[in-house]
């Protein structure tokens, strides 16, 4: 597969199914992680576009609107961006790649998973003209009810830099097929395929308004779009302290939110493994994917001391053989980080374990042989404490903790001391050993002998401090309906409660 080069397309806001200069005429640069150069600029939404946007979506929603069609029309509509995504993989990967810095083979596979979310859920829009009014059978039959599942309306989609266009199709694509009309704030450190996707919602000629684009910072149209009078909901993924401030804003209307946060997922290794490279391999995965920048990521290894030193060993070997270089080059496997802020970050966290007492056993450093772009190397640490910072804070980098253990006891208590519950992954040859974690996992995901697997048929979500809500499958339609109950008096005999006034 050749990988194209591409220049940053320049793109305005998407309102009302057009590209609108923002009011301010604000920008905000687009900096490619691996050269840490400036390669193009979004434009910066404020208020006053977010107010523009959530009338034009409140139009598109309105009488015989996107919210009036049918489960059938909707599906035509995500097909067609489905098909359209899939004629422009290879262009949006490689925008992908030098806006985000993953691998592009990786961002290759994220478009794969965004044209399979989108065809799922035209599938579940076409289903859902079947399902949108039932019969709830009732003890008496002087009275019949039924529940209609309607478009909730407005919804408001705010999404983080991790796996830029999948995360905003996690998003999007639930919401239109239950026929909402969108406002959509990609994150300010990669927001350029997410245009894109405007760009393809405008070819296939979605209604103007079922889908709005707002690039901006967070506090600039992220914030202004979860306090909008005018938007029903707000489904966000990204960091603990913002789903904080989203929750508290969108409280003072009583809006509903979800969100999907971040997580300090433990991964449980026992000795009975039976083959310990695929052991070691789905704990490199676990935690080095997507430049280890994963909600759900296993960052800390838990080990069963009887093969620790063994699997230590083989894991540094295969570390050691991870290719870190420009995304763009075809066997990477390790690209930089987000940007300098997160780069300055993971070395804070990975320097911070040092001073703790911990032991950098293999990493904690740029690359010798880059000299530019936010490369850290994998890391992995021992002689970790519970009460050091690196064992119980989210890293959203390169960075392996490991602990050992010699009881199922202990390591069901080391995996669960986390403020978070997002996933969980335990590696065992005996199956109810692994129905004994599954059941003792305080997460909303289990993995049993592999990590990190995700497809958009099974729910997904954490608990605790890893948010609520569910996306992906049957429950991320569920975030974007209303549930009406309708109950309907079917008798001709008169309600009787309270005493005629006598015959005139
Ligand atoms: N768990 C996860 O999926 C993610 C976790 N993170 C962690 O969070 C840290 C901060 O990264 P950020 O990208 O800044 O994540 P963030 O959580 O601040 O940003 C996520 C999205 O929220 C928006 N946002 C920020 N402040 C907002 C506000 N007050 N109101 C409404 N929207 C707002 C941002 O513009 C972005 O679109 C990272 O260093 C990383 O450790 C970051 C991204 C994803
Ligand atoms: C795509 N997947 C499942 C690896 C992670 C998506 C959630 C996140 O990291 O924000
Ligand atoms: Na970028």
């Amino acid at each position: 597969m050749a990988i194209p080069n591409m220049q940053i397309p320049s793109r305005q806001l998407f309102i009302d199914g057009e590209w609108r200069e923002p009011v301010k005429k604000n920008r905000l640069p687009v900096i490619n992680p691996a050269t840490e150069e400036i390669i193009g600029y979004i434009p910066a939404a404020t208020a006053e576009d977010v107010d523009i946007a959530v009338k034009a979506a409140r139009r598109a929603h309105g009488r015989n609107g996107w919210g009036s069609t049918t489960g059938a029309q909707r599906a035509k509509f995500l097909r067609a961006i489905a098909a359209k995504v899939l004629e422009k993989r290879p262009e949006l990967a490689t925008l992908e790649t030098i806006d985000n810095g993953k691998p592009w083979f990786e961002a290759a596979s994220d478009i794969d998973d965004v044209v399979a979310c989108f065809e799922y859920y035209a599938d579940l829009a076409e289903a859902l003209d079947s399902k949108n009014k039932t019969e709830v059978k009732l003890h008496l039959d002087s009275f019949k009810t039924h529940v209609y599942k309607e478009p909730l309306g407005v919804v408001g989609l705010i999404t983080p830099w991790n796996y830029p266009l999948l995360m905003t199709t996690w998003k999007v694509a639930p919401a239109l097929a239950a026929g909402c009309a969108a406002v959509l704030k990609p994150s300010e450190l990669a927001s350029i395929t997410s245009l894109e996707l405007g760009e393809i919602c405008r070819e296939v000629g979605l209604p103007p308004g079922a889908l709005n684009i707002l690039t901006g910072l967070g506090h600039e149209a992220g914030s202004p779009l979860v306090s909008h009078p005018d938007v029903d909901k707000i489904a966000f993924t990204g960091s603990g302290p913002t789903g904080i401030k989203i929750m508290t804003a969108a409280a003072q209307l009583v809006k509903p939110v979800t969100l999907e946060l971040g997580g300090k997922s433990p991964i449980v290794v026992f000795d009975d493994i039976p083959n310990i490279d695929i052991a070691v391999e789905w704990t490199l995965f676990g935690c080095f994917w997507t430049n280890g920048q994963i909600c759900s990521a296993t960052s800390r290894l838990i080990i069963q001391d009887t093969i620790a030193s063994q699997f230590l060993d083989r894991l540094l070997e295969w570390t050691k053989n991870i290719k870190i270089s420009d995304p763009l080059e075809e066997d990477c496997k390790l690209g930089p980080v987000i940007s300098r802020g997160q780069y300055e970050k993971v070395l804070k966290l990975i320097s911070t374990a040092k001073n703790e007492g911990a032991t950098i056993l293999y990493g904690g450093e740029r690359p010798q042989h880059l000299k530019k772009g936010y490369y850290i190397q994998p890391t992995i640490i021992t002689d970790v404490d519970t009460s050091m910072e690196i064992w119980k804070e989210e890293v959203f980098g390169p960075v392996l903790c490991v602990k050992t253990f010699k009881t199922e006891e202990e390591a069901i208590e080391l995996a669960n001391d986390t403020k978070y519950g997002l996933g969980a992954a335990i590696l065992s040859k005996d199956l109810d050993r692994c129905e004994r974690f599954t059941k003792a996992f305080q997460s909303g995901i289990v993995w049993i002998n592999c990590s990190q697997p995700c497809f958009w048929q099974p729910p997904w979500g954490g608990k605790k401090r890893s948010g609520f809500g569910r996306e992906l499958g049957e429950w991320s339609l569920e975030n974007y309906l209303n549930i009406k109950q309708v109950t309907q008096y079917v008798s001709d005999e008169p309600w009787a409660f309270y005493k005629s006034p006598s015959k005139l």
